[in-house]
């Protein structure tokens, strides 16, 4: 059953269309004659996960799930970011409660879409680093748009990405790729990540990613669901079970490695490029 934030605007006999009422950072649709469900991120200008997006994705997966969707597409409503990661202003001189919280919701938005059963795909529209790429490669596909760019770049940050933040990323790529590029911060252009394999399929336009991973989702439909299920967590089980094991200590991690004056430093001057790279794009 869907909870009571979620409003149903048209019959469940029609093609039906849930949207979250709490806030309206995401949308979920439920396609009537595929049962697939699309979560579509919509918080301008770049989806930066504050708490209450953390908040709503977690609650959409949740939405999704009791509903037992037949799959799971994840976008964003922005035309040219997917998702631009955590938003760096919850890091920037934090207030310390919201600070746990928001690690905290990102550990529950990652272990939620991970561990999802259903098929999961990425239609990624736009940009996705660091926090996006995380949402990416906890599905198991991805289709991305021309000339964007996607990787997890923490270390530019100055922080470090947590083993269970890598390990959908190592679930596609080489161990060696995969250290090379989160030593170095690479992000990786649409054509890069389709080569390395980090992204399965490019595709010209967001209707066309969200085609082809629905296309994706339906390669499963003459599998038996519970077979696949069982399947798929028999792969992401220990990378679960470990997560579980240090979530505390990663929370800990996390606050003590934000609050250093040199990585508030960091933070600061990152934020202060971002802001001159847009002044001079104007
Ligand atoms: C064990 C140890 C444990 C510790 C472990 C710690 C691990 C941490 C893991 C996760 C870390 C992260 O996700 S850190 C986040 C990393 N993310 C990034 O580095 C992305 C930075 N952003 C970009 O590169 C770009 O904005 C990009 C996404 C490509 C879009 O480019 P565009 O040209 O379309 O847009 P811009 O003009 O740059 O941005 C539009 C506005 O959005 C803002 N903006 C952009 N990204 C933002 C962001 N992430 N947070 C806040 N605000 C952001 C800009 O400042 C602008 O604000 P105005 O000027 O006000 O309009």
């Amino acid at each position: 059953m869907f909870s009571p934030r979620v409003v149903s605007l048209v019959p469940r006999t029609g093609p039906r269309r849930f949207m979250s009422t709490a806030s309206k950072l995401t949308t979920v649709e439920v396609n009537d004659k595929t049962g697939i469900a699309t979560l579509t991120m919509c918080r301008p200008p770049v989806n930066g996960q504050n708490l209450e997006l953390l908040l709503d994705i977690k609650s959409s997966i949740k939405e999704i799930e009791n509903d037992s969707s037949r799959g799971l597409i994840i976008t964003s409503a922005s035309p040219k970011v997917f998702c631009a990661g955590l938003d760096i202003l919850e890091m920037h001189k934090p207030d310390q409660q919201r600070l746990r919280a928001v690690w905290t919701e990102l550990q529950n938005v990652w272990c939620a879409l991970y561990g999802i059963s259903m098929p999961t795909a990425a239609a990624i529209n736009g940009h996705a680093p660091a926090g996006g790429c995380l949402l990416a490669t906890a599905c198991e596909y991805r289709v991305m748009v021309p000339d964007c760019r996607i990787g997890l770049n923490e270390t530019q940050l100055g922080i470090i990405a947590p083993k269970w933040l890598v390990s959908g990323f190592l679930n596609i790529l080489p161990k060696r790729v995969a250290e090379r590029a989160l030593t170095q911060s690479r992000l990786f252009t649409t054509d890069e990540a389709l080569q390395e394999g980090l992204i399965d399929e490019i595709a010209n336009s967001k209707e066309e990613a969200v085609e082809k991973c629905a296309a994706f989702i339906g390669t499963f439909s003459k599998v038996n669901p519970v077979a696949r299920a069982l399947t798929k967590l028999q792969f992401r089980a220990e990378n679960l079970r470990q997560f579980h094991k240090e979530r505390e200590q990663d929370v800990e991690n996390f606050l003590s490695l934000v609050n250093r004056p040199e990585v508030q430093k960091g933070i600061g001057a990152y934020l202060e490029g971002l802001k001159k790279k847009k002044a001079n794009k104007q």
